[in-house]
């Protein structure tokens, strides 16, 4: 840097910290702020954030169906069930058990492999068009009824968990075929498999459902790289069923890693029994936090794992509204965020239909809560490539790095228009 540019740079984080309320309001970035280039100090803007290469690694499948994508199911299928949109973020009360009815709508709704599969495509074009370099998806595989008309008597005939799964990698071998000509690049896509503790009645049902994912990932080692464990955490599964049964299999998961869902409600004794167990069960993420006895969460800041950091999986917008804040001016972010090279965050939708949010709003409103500059947002996107389950974390490495240093050509009103020389075609409703 030469004197000139030293002086500026000097004399600019000199008179941001001469006045309180730019200096109060920068909570997320003092020291970013200090290291950053000028252009790094004024505030992103959202079409900056959807410019940027993006990591997603806590989405799940059903709960990523836009509500618009839903209505336009029904719609098609014309038995005249109906679908109501509606906003989260305006009511907030009763938020848990608002999030889990739309699940059991989004059900209603995905009832067979053709459904299946159209909404999955719908998911991974949401998000290569929020120019997501690689989404790990999560989802607990069904079965669905056969029909009649598909020659079947409909009695008691079921597809299998494996067709599930099957009919997803299906459409994610279609969306890659014309990923690159759509999109400009290709999004690496992931599966994660849900172990839902709301279905659990048993430490036997619990074993059931671990073994048919294990039974799976065997069958398809390159596309299921993880276990998430999930489901409403009002079901009083995780200490008498789930952990005693992932405990029984835990030599299964030292290459298969599990990522979390913990303290998404208060529940204490709960939280310290999973920390007790991450080293074991190689749980290497924890989703939410948002309840994390700050005794759990000192632990975790120390390091559990001798050769990695901990993910934290953020989802500002989820996480606000389970925890009914008014704002995320009060998300346990700061909890997290520059507290300790053992942490590894990342942001991510949760459920983007649920929500009513994407990827890049998510990094967006978390930014401007914690005045996060450029530099730390792209900090963060690193650490999540680092806490990817994902095989080749230095191929994600390069492909961010690339993508990086080749910015979308950005028409005024921010619509993406080019990407790395490809020319996009517009997606429904998504501007792209
Ligand atoms: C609000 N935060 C959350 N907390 C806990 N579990 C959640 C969740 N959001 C989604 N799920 C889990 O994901 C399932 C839907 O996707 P799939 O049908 O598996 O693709 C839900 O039924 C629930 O078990």
């Amino acid at each position: 840097m030469c004197v000139v540019q030293s002086i500026l740079v000097g004399s600019l984080t000199l008179m941001a910290k001469q006045q309180p309320d730019v200096a109060s309001q920068h909570r997320g970035s003092l020291w970013a702020m200090d290291m950053a280039p000028q252009s790094d100090l004024e505030p992103l803007t959202l079409e900056e954030i959807r410019s940027l290469p993006k990591l997603e690694l806590h989405a799940h499948l059903s709960g990523s169906i836009t509500q618009q994508k839903l209505i336009e199911m029904l719609e098609r299928r014309g038995d005249g069930a109906a679908f109501t949109p509606f906003n989260c973020k305006a009511d907030r009360s009763n938020a848990l058990a608002k999030c889990f009815d739309y699940f059991a709508k989004v059900a209603s709704v995905i009832t067979d492999l053709d459904a299946l599969k159209e909404s999955t495509l719908h998911v991974l074009d949401h998000f290569a068009a929020e120019r997501c370099i690689y989404l790990e998806l999560r989802t607990s595989p069904k079965q669905f009824k056969v029909s009649s008309q598909n020659g079947f008597d409909g009695d008691a005939k079921l597809t299998s968990k494996l067709q599930y799964l099957e009919t997803v990698r299906d459409a994610i071998q279609e969306f890659h075929s014309k990923a690159l000509q759509r999109f400009g690049f290709i999004m690496e896509v992931r599966i994660l498999l849900s172990v839902d503790r709301g279905k659990v009645t048993s430490k036997e049902s619990a074993l059931a459902q671990i073994d048919d994912i294990l039974e799976m990932q065997k069958v398809h080692p390159d596309l299921v790289v993880g276990i998430d464990v999930c489901g409403n955490p009002h079901a009083n599964t995780v200490k008498p069923y789930l952990l005693p049964a992932l405990l029984e299999r835990s030599y299964a998961f030292q290459k298969l890693p599990i990522t979390f869902h913990t303290a998404e409600i208060p529940d204490d004794e709960e939280s310290e029994l999973i920390i007790d167990s991450m080293l074991k069960l190689n749980i290497r993420r924890l989703g939410h936090v948002t309840y994390l006895p700050d005794k759990c969460r000192r632990r975790v800041l120390h390091g559990i794992f001798a050769d990695g950091g901990v993910g934290i999986e953020i989802c500002p917008t989820s996480n606000m509204i389970t925890k009914e804040i008014p704002s995320l001016d009060d998300h346990h972010f700061m909890d997290w965020w520059q507290k300790s090279d053992k942490i590894l965050l990342s942001v991510n939708t949760d459920d983007v239909g649920l929500f009513s949010c994407d990827l890049s709003s998510e990094i967006y409103d978390l930014a401007t809560a914690f005045r996060l500059s450029r530099q730390d947002v792209i900090s963060i996107q690193r650490q999540a490539i680092r806490s990817a389950f994902h095989p080749d974390t230095a191929r994600l490495s390069k492909m961010f790095d690339d993508m990086l240093s080749s910015p979308p050509k950005l028409l005024s009103n921010g619509v993406c228009l080019e990407v790395n020389g490809h020319k996009r075609q517009k997606l429904n409703g998504l501007g792209a």
